[in-house]
């Protein structure tokens, strides 16, 4: 077993080393459930937050000290991409919304005109981050995947649920949709590189409506893309995470072409994920979120369960089957974390 503790778990983990326990960072951790977060939320909005290189790496790095997790993440969002396409985007108390929602547009292709250099500021605060955060933590960067970010760019506000719209939009018009993934992939794929240059560790996918498609579909159109991002990752040296939500027993169909640590959400066990997802695919996950609203004795009974996985699979990343959700109380999140730090996962 190695056990230098100058060297970030998160990546010898992802490298495939033995380590003494499982590392541990959490979606959502920066923003939602840090009081310390909340409270220069109160300062800024979301967008004045995200552009704000010292503002923005603070609240990456809040949840290191906070939380005690083992990695940052980027704090920005995946509509940032379908904006520098061109799309108003606007953060409200609904949710984000896009001003003329592409299921709604004459010509849905026309009207895109990508400016990367609106994705600028962004590379800044990873520069920020960079000069900022401790040596061992790793910063992970990230984007939506084609298929979740499409949702939102056609059916234009987000807390609709299931995007009805959207997907009816996609069967319907079967070539402008190709046209829109492809054209979504290469700005996705230009801020990738360009989070690359600038110093991230770590890459996730996040395609969190993922199971909002038949999964034929879904393979057809929406993973061709995903293999091609993740090309792009590896190319660069950094391992790929891939979220793909919702996806059930799809997750059996995925190849070390789609992900080399697969996120899986909690609907799965991780002990069938394990028995469905291929042997090379590590997996990360998947306490359910919803959890942290209940007594630490009962958060603590349902967490006992994980250490048998923990002992007997070294490829593991803790983390919850999805982001915190807000008003979760921030003493469960970071019991949460100490516990998972703090276990005995009988490794030695
Ligand atoms: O987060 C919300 O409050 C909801 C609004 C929302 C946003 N993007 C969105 C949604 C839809 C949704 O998540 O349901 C759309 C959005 N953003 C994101 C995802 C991917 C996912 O979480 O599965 C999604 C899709 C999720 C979905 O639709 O369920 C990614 C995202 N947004 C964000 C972050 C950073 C972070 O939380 O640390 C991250 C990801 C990295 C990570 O896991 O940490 C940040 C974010 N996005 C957003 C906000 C709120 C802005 C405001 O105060 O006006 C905030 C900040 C906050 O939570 O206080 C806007």
């Amino acid at each position: 077993m190695q056990t230098n503790p100058t060297e970030s778990i998160l990546l010898r983990t992802l490298k495939g080393e033995s380590t003494e326990r499982p590392p541990v960072w959490f979606m959502r951790q920066a923003g939602r459930v840090l009081p310390s977060y909340l409270e220069i939320k109160k300062q800024y909005t979301f967008w004045q937050m995200m552009q704000n290189p010292e503002v923005a790496a603070q609240v990456t790095l809040l949840p290191v000290e906070d939380l005690g997790v083992d990695a940052a993440i980027l704090f920005s969002d995946i509509l940032v991409v379908p904006y520098a396409m061109g799309m108003g985007l606007d953060f409200t108390d609904a949710g984000p919304t896009f001003d003329e929602p592409l299921a709604f547009r004459e010509n849905p292709i026309n009207g895109l005109f990508d400016d990367p250099t609106k994705l600028d500021y962004i590379y800044a605060v990873i520069d920020e981050i960079n000069r900022t955060k401790p040596a061992h933590i790793p910063l992970i960067g990230f984007c939506g995947a084609p298929l979740t970010v499409l949702l939102f760019m056609l059916q234009g506000l987000g807390r609709k649920g299931d995007f009805p719209d959207a997907i009816r939009f996609i069967y319907e018009n079967r070539e402008t949709t190709k046209q829109l993934i492809d054209a979504l992939t290469d700005m996705s794929i230009e801020y990738i590189k360009g989070q690359i240059k600038h110093g991230i560790d770590v890459f996730q996918l996040f395609d969190t409506h993922a199971g909002l498609l038949p999964f034929d579909v879904y393979n057809e159109l929406f993973l061709p893309p995903v293999r091609k991002i993740a090309q792009v990752v590896r190319d660069a040296g950094l391992p790929f995470i891939f979220f793909p939500k919702g996806i059930g027993t799809g997750i059996a169909k995925l190849t070390p072409e789609e992900a080399d640590f697969l996120s899986v959400d909690w609907q799965t066990s991780l002990t069938n994920a394990r028995k469905l997802v291929h042997p090379e695919i590590g997996l990360q996950g998947n306490v359910d979120p919803r959890l942290l609203f209940a007594p630490q004795e009962e958060i603590e009974k349902e967490l006992k369960k994980y250490l048998r996985f923990g002992a007997e699979n070294q490829n593991w990343i803790f983390n919850l089957g999805h982001g915190f959700m807000p008003g979760i109380p921030f003493e469960n999140a970071r019991f949460l974390a100490d516990w998972a730090k703090n276990a005995d996962w009988k490794r030695s």
